[in-house]
């Protein structure tokens, strides 16, 4: 059992304006406990809280400035979280600070820069290079993600659901089991056994907690967040198995009601927020005081999850997140005095660990039948049952591979069972009459004619090795070829569901086979789009393809508003940055991959050179007839320390190139989810516009489809013509012939001008009836009205 407080950091984020005047400062030696001082400024002293202190004082384990880089936070905070989970323990990381102050970047990391990622992704890569090292144990993964919105649970990872809405999310319910354990319904667990299918399935969760947001939150998170990683591990043969679980949160804001002054959804939001917290604060309360027998976990769904990482069998550290500005002063004290008392909690961490019911059942059997075979010898009652045939086959496979073992000292073990041991000495019996008699009937006629079959069974048998390799290779180029047709057809389905003139490079990833198994398998992981399968890679682009699909679907004037919107959007520039870094690792992985291709060549034509010149060296012995030459060979030598130095820098490369891949990986899926954020974001900005002119010009014919509108009395002009007239350099892309209405359809005129068009040309659009394609052709329309009007475009 290790007993421990829960760990306290601060991290300081940066300030919104470089050069700002410091309201804090960091001792760093105090005692070796450092301590944070945040001095109020005069103006806001009086009437502060109550008091006029003019500086707060709060010790941490650790207080990381606002330069600190995540690298640093990892490494000083989450490592040994990781440590501890490994070797078996629950463990929890959760960020707290006000809204804005950098939890979401702590945890899960930035979503522009590779090295923005944050605990979670770092924490991945960490824990599966060291499963990967430890051969030890057997160890298996799975992921869960849970957002807790409004005092409701909801699962991120459900593949079943394409989730529009938070409510479209499967509902977690928390139950609790009569020792007061708490399960959670619902929550989908899913195993992953590499970083790769582990960092997808955060990225999925990210995209659908992303895609769910209500346009009320879109600001700032209201729900609170918890990755979680649930690790198990067993020895090989034993019957124990070590669970651990590690918690990653993400909590919602901190700050007050009083002070957002929000109100209708928000406030609703907010007073939830504020309770799931104020519950928070009660339950560290209740557990800061000595002699309290009642802890109030109860009372939210979030402290009723967390309930052993607070106060029970879990380690447990708390990140302050603080936004250091002098106008979020009240709510860094407010955190800080809340780190402080949950740095007086103790948890008692114990290693979780259980015995497998099955292997048990297995295992005593075994010990059942050991006991039984002994009794039935010392009692002299052996047992009448006869053998059955497996144990007759598996006492004669061990009678054989007793004959065939060289060591004189090897034994034959069979248990005490009288049965078999009468079996074994029948058996032994019998193979040596079967010699006897052989070695009696062979005269010097038959030996010769044995040897002369035995030779020719031996020239049977090439002749079949050959003809097997040969359907071996056959069926290998087979495989390669439908391989490579599939791959074939597959990227060229990618391809057109693509967005336009942005295919990922990563179809021509140069990953080289490198030493053969792990460049295979690097190959393999490489190319996410090809992956088949719904666990892991494919499921991430399947997925996350899924969310991007709508644009599949989209007309040409949507696509082509699409096109401008994602153009003037702030995210294009860390689009278009990702794009270039992508190119340039792209390159350098080429680069590598063609470097390291040529040393495993320079390699291989070494170790040639080597045995040529070790051949060499021992005929030239053979024939002078001398041993083994005293001096060393000077050239083999030579060559040796040219084989190790290229083994080295192949080494060096194909660990970059590792590297590389990892970090191609993260930011296509950073760019995945800007891509879905970016469409997102046009969905409800286009539903508006098409709402708005709606609104003021009614598309939709009150008299139903095929009846004429009465406003088609209006002279029939064609939309296109309409757009033709701004003079602007977006409309070669409007189509120059009128669209006809389709047959036996009136076309519908919107009646009334656009806000922004001119008053005195009234417009007739020739419209399908159709009420969906009619709102999206005058979406479109006003759409593009509105942004050639931003860019200062507009005509007329
Ligand atoms: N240490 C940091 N370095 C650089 N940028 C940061 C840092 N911390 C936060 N930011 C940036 O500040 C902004 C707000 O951060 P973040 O979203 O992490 O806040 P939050 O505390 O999670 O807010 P909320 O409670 O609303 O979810 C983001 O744009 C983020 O990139």
């Amino acid at each position: 059992m290790v007993k421990q407080t829960i760990q306290i950091f601060a991290r300081v984020k940066p300030p919104a304006r470089k050069h700002q005047k410091g309201i804090y400062s960091i001792d760093e030696d105090e005692k070796l406990t450092p301590s944070l001082e945040i001095l109020l400024p005069r103006d806001l002293a009086d009437g502060f809280v109550n008091n006029k202190r003019e500086s707060y004082r709060f010790k941490f384990q650790r207080i990381f400035d606002h330069d600190a880089k995540q690298e640093i936070i990892f490494e000083s905070i989450a490592k040994p979280v990781a440590e501890s989970v490994l070797a078996g323990y629950n463990s929890t990381i959760f960020a707290y600070g006000q809204t804005g102050s950098g939890k979401t970047f702590t945890i899960t990391g930035g979503a522009e820069r590779y090295s923005d990622r944050g605990i979670i992704p770092r924490t991945l890569s960490y824990i599966f290079e060291q499963l990967r090292k430890d051969s030890s144990k057997i160890y298996t993964t799975h992921i869960s993600y849970l957002e807790i919105y409004n005092e409701c649970g909801y699962d991120l990872l459900d593949p079943r659901h394409e989730a529009s809405r938070l409510e479209d999310l499967p509902k977690v319910i928390i139950l609790e089991d009569p020792d007061q354990n708490i399960h959670l319904k619902n929550l989908s667990l899913h195993q992953a056994t590499t970083e790769e299918e582990a960092l997808n399935l955060l990225f999925l969760g990210d995209t659908n907690r992303m895609i769910a947001e209500t346009p009320m939150n879109q600001a700032s998170t209201r729900s609170h967040c918890i990755f979680t990683v649930h690790l198990s591990s067993k020895e090989p043969g034993s019957t124990t198995i070590r669970h651990a679980k590690l918690h990653l949160v993400d909590l919602a804001g901190s700050e007050r009601v009083a002070k957002s002054g929000v109100g209708g959804q928000l406030l609703t939001e907010a007073k939830y927020i504020n309770l799931s917290l104020h519950y928070l604060e009660q339950v560290i309360i209740a557990l800061s005081e000595k002699n309290r027998s009642h802890i109030p976990y109860r009372n939210s769904m979030m402290t009723s999850v967390l309930r052993d990482s607070l106060g029970g069998n879990c380690m447990t550290t708390m990140i302050a997140t603080l936004s250091l500005e002098k106008r979020n002063i009240e709510e860094s004290i407010s955190t800080c005095r809340f780190a402080q008392r949950v740095a007086l909690i103790k948890n008692e961490a114990v290693l979780n660990e259980e015995v497998d019911p099955r292997l048990m059942i297995i295992h005593l059997q075994k010990e059942v039948q050991e006991l039984k075979d002994q009794l039935a010898i010392v009692t002299g009652e052996p047992s009448t049952e006869a053998l059955t045939e497996e144990e007759l086959r598996q006492l004669e496979k061990l009678i054989t591979s007793f004959l065939e073992d060289q060591d004189p000292e090897s034994r034959l073990e069979v248990g005490a069972d009288m049965r078999k041991i009468h079996h074994c000495f029948h058996h032994l019996k019998k193979l040596l009459n079967d010699k006897t008699i052989l070695g009696k009937s062979t005269g010097p006629c038959e030996s010769g004619n044995q040897v002369q079959q035995e030779s020719f069974r031996e020239e049977e048998y090439r002749k079949l090795q050959d003809t097997l390799e040969q359907r071996d290779s056959e069926i290998y180029i087979l495989v390669n070829m439908l391989k490579k047709e599939k791959k074939k057809t597959q990227d060229a389905l990618h391809l057109s569901s693509m967005d336009r003139g942005e295919t990922r490079p990563s179809q021509g990833l140069p990953f080289p086979p490198g030493n053969p198994q792990e460049g295979q398998r690097m190959s393999l992981s490489s190319v996410p789009v090809q992956a088949q399968d719904l666990g892991t890679s494919g499921y991430r682009s399947h997925s996350l393809h899924r969310k991007t699909g709508m644009r599949e679907e989209m007309s040409l004037g949507r696509q082509e508003a699409f096109e401008i919107f994602k153009r003037d959007h702030a995210d294009s520039v860390t689009v278009d940055d990702n794009k270039q870094i992508l190119k340039q690792r792209f390159s350098e992985a080429k680069a590598l991959g063609e470097n390291i291709n040529e040393a495993r060549r320079k390699i291989g034509r070494l170790k040639d050179a080597i045995t040529q010149r070790h051949m060499q060296q021992v005929a030239l012995g053979i024939s002078e007839n001398t041993a083994a030459p005293l001096r060393p060979d000077r050239q083999e030598e030579q060559l040796r320390l040219q084989l190790e130095e290229e083994k080295r820098r192949y080494k060096t490369m194909f660990t970059r190139l590792k590297a590389l891949k990892v970090e191609i990986e993260h930011l296509q899926l950073l760019m995945d989810k800007t891509k879905v954020k970016l469409q997102k974001e046009f969905e409800a900005w286009w539903a508006a516009e098409a709402t708005n002119l709606q609104a003021y010009s009614p598309v939709v014919n009150p008299l139903g489809p095929g009846k004429p509108s009465p406003q088609t009395a209006e002279p029939q002009q064609d939309w296109s013509q309409l757009l033709a007239n701004r003079s602007d350099v977006n409309s070669r892309d409007i189509p120059p012939t009128p669209c006809p209405s389709p047959a036996g359809q009136e076309p519908l005129s919107p009646g009334a001008q656009p806000e922004s068009s001119t008053p005195e040309r009234p417009l007739s659009v020739p419209l399908t009836g159709d009420s969906q394609t009619d709102s999206d052709i005058l979406a479109f329309i006003r759409a593009r009205q509105s942004l050639l009007q931003k860019k200062g475009l507009g005509s007329n």
